[in-house]
């Protein structure tokens, strides 16, 4: 038995290919494996949130489908069958252990909204602290094409970060990441760990491996980036090897660990959101000397040294924030709406004798928080 301070909040992310038999459909006994292991970890005083696939594999059968749809509605229409069964099979395996299950779905409206996105953590709190294991899936039945996280891989480390995760595991049909896609390279090599998504890794990334897989590695990746930036040490691991989860928790797990030991960005919820969730709805361009502000991460502007305001936005908005070349160099969000920021412009170019008062604390065109791009 481990010690109480010894113990973690962990997300765990299981996809499509972690849950199917080789026909496509939902296997029980690779659910039950991954259930006989969340079960022991909350034995040892872990917290467990799971991010599951599987709504659309659980489902499409029952509609006719052969196969996995591949339309968006069709897709819909087997995740709104399929998800119910997903959870039923999980509340019957988790209760076989005495614990309990609950579903939490969402959309990315739901997180673009900071105080929907704020509420989710509220709610997951109540129930980890109870003792409760929360199932996320993404909304698929009323998802549109424009609002779908499309992949959980991001999704998860979405969640990971609102709920102030210690750890993000994501359970996949292969072990780890490659140097390159080891279906088309069989000399592709597992790197044990990573401390840093450079582009080199990035191009390492290929496509699903399977009919059923939605994001492959590239969407892990992605979504090792948010974890990373939101301070969170992750885990890629293969579903199928005996104890992965208990191992991985352990960090003595075969597989590749992100860690965090070298990451600038340790983002506060606020900075996550506008990260990662906001939408941006304008932009405005600053002059070179704002610029080191901005990258810095000092976050104060003058409306002075704002250049250019372009759409329309209102105070609390997130914009995209470019120098004079047209670089974006982050998103921050605004203490001004657009129409305010461009009266003040206007008023600069017909009063000269504004500049004093438009440079000075009482006019600072303050962004609440700024993010330098490529966090
Ligand atoms: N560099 C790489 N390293 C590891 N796997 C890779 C790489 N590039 C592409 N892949 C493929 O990504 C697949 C995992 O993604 P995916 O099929 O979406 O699984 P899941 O359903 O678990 O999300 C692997 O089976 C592998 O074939
Ligand atoms: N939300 C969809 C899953 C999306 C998907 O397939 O993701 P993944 O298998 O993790 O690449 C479902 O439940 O079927």
């Amino acid at each position: 038995m481990k010690l109480m301070t010894l113990t973690k909040r962990v997300v765990i992310k299981i996809g499509s290919s972690s849950l199917t038999s080789q026909s496509g459909d939902i296997s029980r006994r690779k659910l039950e494996k991954i259930t006989d292991q969340v079960a022991e970890l909350k034995d040892q005083g872990h917290e467990v949130l799971l991010v599951s696939s599987g709504a659309v594999a659980a489902g499409y059968r029952t509609l006719g489908f052969v196969n996995r749809p591949t339309s968006l509605p069709e897709k819909q229409a087997a995740a709104s069958v399929g998800q119910g069964r997903l959870i039923e099979t999980y509340s019957e395996l988790f209760s076989s252990h005495g614990y309990a299950a609950s579903q939490i779905l969402i959309t990315r409206g739901d997180f673009s909204d900071e105080k929907r996105y704020n509420n989710v953590r509220n709610t997951v709190n109540v129930l980890l602290e109870r003792g409760i294991v929360p199932i996320v899936n993404e909304n698929d039945t009323i998802t549109t094409d424009r609002l779908r996280f499309g992949d959980n891989d991001t999704l998860s480390a979405k969640v990971a970060g609102l709920v102030d995760s210690d750890q993000l595991i994501i359970l996949s049909d292969i072990d780890g990441l490659y140097d390159d896609d080891p279906r088309k390279n069989p000399n592709a090599e597992l790197l044990p760990k990573v401390t840093e998504i450079t582009d080199a890794i990035e191009d390492m990334a290929g496509e699903p491996g399977s009919a059923v897989g939605t994001g492959g590695m590239r969407s892990k990746i992605d979504a090792f980036k948010i974890s990373m930036a939101s301070g969170i040490p992750s885990f890629l691991g293969r579903s199928g090897v005996k104890n992965i989860l208990i191992d991985a928790v352990d960090e003595t797990a075969r597989g590749t660990y992100f860690s965090c030991e070298e990451t600038v960005h340790n983002l506060d919820h606020k900075r996550q959101w506008i990260a990662f969730n906001s939408g941006p709805e304008g932009e405005i361009t600053i002059i070179n000397e704002a610029r080191e502000a901005i990258v810095d991460n000092k976050a104060h502007l003058l409306p002075s040294q704002v250049y250019q305001v372009d759409g329309h936005f209102s105070k609390g908005s997130v914009v995209k924030i470019r120098d004079i070349n047209g670089t974006q160099l982050g998103l921050g969000m605004m203490n001004y709406s657009s129409e305010d920021l461009a009266a003040f412009q206007l008023k600069k170019t017909q009063d000269k004798s504004l500049d004093a008062v438009m440079n000075s604390e009482a006019f600072v065109c303050e962004l609440e928080v700024a993010i330098p791009v490529g966090v």
